[in-house]
């Protein structure tokens, strides 16, 4: 029996109430795999060989002990969206979600400035769109919202498209971050050639492993922010592997995901302090394996997820090995 985890989520985000995954436990530690359930088996391979490679190879050598964090703000009324940012651990940075389908520019503008106010004048508010806007919208959008937040430091993925990506970053001062366009895309230096974006946001899981993000930020050569996929302190302990291992480390990243968890896998999670949350690597007890079973809290779940698992190990184990990595 595989370890399936499930829990709550403390306020609905990326239209997901539950997080769920595997964890899997090898010679090197432990290693988490939780693609959302809207990644098909093929797509789902990549966060197989990130958990394979936090299971049974590990990750290189940390050049630094502590990672800089933001908050992470979901599509909530202004009230919420303050407490969440008094209560972030002391991050200087906020990652403020837009673009909720159902919402409008009033609701972020109150958003922004609620955010603002708590976190004074000299924190830094990005914000992430999800490629939800055109163009056109982008533009208008990011004036105001620029304005209500007293000034962005970038705005993740504000339109689906590299073009787009680009047409954007020409029109606005507005820094542009690509996401999507890089860890969901066939080809993500696509990107760089299109002048698409100031920087890149990397994923673990969806990019296949700690190695795979750091030769990807090699070749890519723009400012990186490592940001997490909503994981349990598992998988977050890779991204901040990866944060740790970078020759440069500009901006705060998106580790902090814990506080959105209602419970995590783990005893100790990672969770920031000052703003910043130290490089370790929690481990899994008995007690915290059982407060998230889902076997327990949802049987049906877990068969599902061991299902999945096999079936996408089967593929990882299929695929051509590109040369040197080590394989599954
Ligand atoms: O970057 C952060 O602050 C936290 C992670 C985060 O926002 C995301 C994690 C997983 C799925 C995404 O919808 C979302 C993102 O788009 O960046
Ligand atoms: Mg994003």
């Amino acid at each position: 029996m595989v370890n399936v985890y499930s829990t709550p989520l403390t306020t609905r985000f990326r239209g997901i109430e539950v997080r769920d995954g595997v964890l899997l436990a090898g010679p090197a530690g432990w290693g988490e795999f939780s693609p959302f359930w809207d990644y098909d088996d093929a797509e789902s391979v990549s966060w197989w060989l990130a958990a394979w490679e936090a299971a049974h190879v590990g990750w290189p050598p940390a050049l630094r002990t502590h990672i800089p964090v933001n908050v992470t703000v979901p599509a909530t009324d202004p009230e919420r969206a303050h407490q969440i940012v008094l209560a972030s651990g002391g991050c200087r940075t906020a990652k403020v979600k837009v673009a909720e389908r159902g919402q409008g520019v009033d609701e972020e503008i109150a958003r922004l400035e609620a955010v603002r106010d708590a976190l004074g004048l000299t924190g830094a508010i990005r914000i992430d769109a999800n490629g939800a806007w055109d163009v056109e919208t982008a533009v208008e959008r990011l004036r105001l919202l620029d304005r209500a937040a007293g000034g962005l430091e970038y705005v993740e993925q504000p339109c689906a498209t590299v073009p787009e990506l680009a047409e954007v970053r020409r029109r606005t001062s507005v820094l542009v971050a690509a996401d999507e366009s890089i860890r969901r895309a066939e080809d993500p230096f696509a990107v760089v050639r299109a002048q698409a974006a100031d920087i890149i946001v990397l994923k673990v899981q969806p990019l296949g492993g700690v190695r795979a993000c750091l030769d990807l930020a090699e070749q890519v050569a723009l400012p990186v922010v490592v940001s997490s996929a909503l994981e349990s302190s598992v998988g977050l302990a890779a991204g901040l592997a990866l944060a740790a291992a970078l020759p440069r480390l500009d901006h705060a990243c998106g580790l902090a995901t814990s506080q959105l968890l209602v419970r995590d896998t783990v005893p100790d999670p990672l969770l920031p302090v000052d703003g910043m949350i130290e490089v370790r690597r929690p481990v899994p007890d008995a007690a915290s394996l059982a407060a998230t079973d889902a076997h327990l809290l949802d049987p049906l779940v877990a068969q599902r997820w061991e299902q999945r698992a096999t079936r996408v190990a089967r593929l990882a184990q299929a695929r051509p090995a590109s040369s040197g990595e080590t394989t599954p």
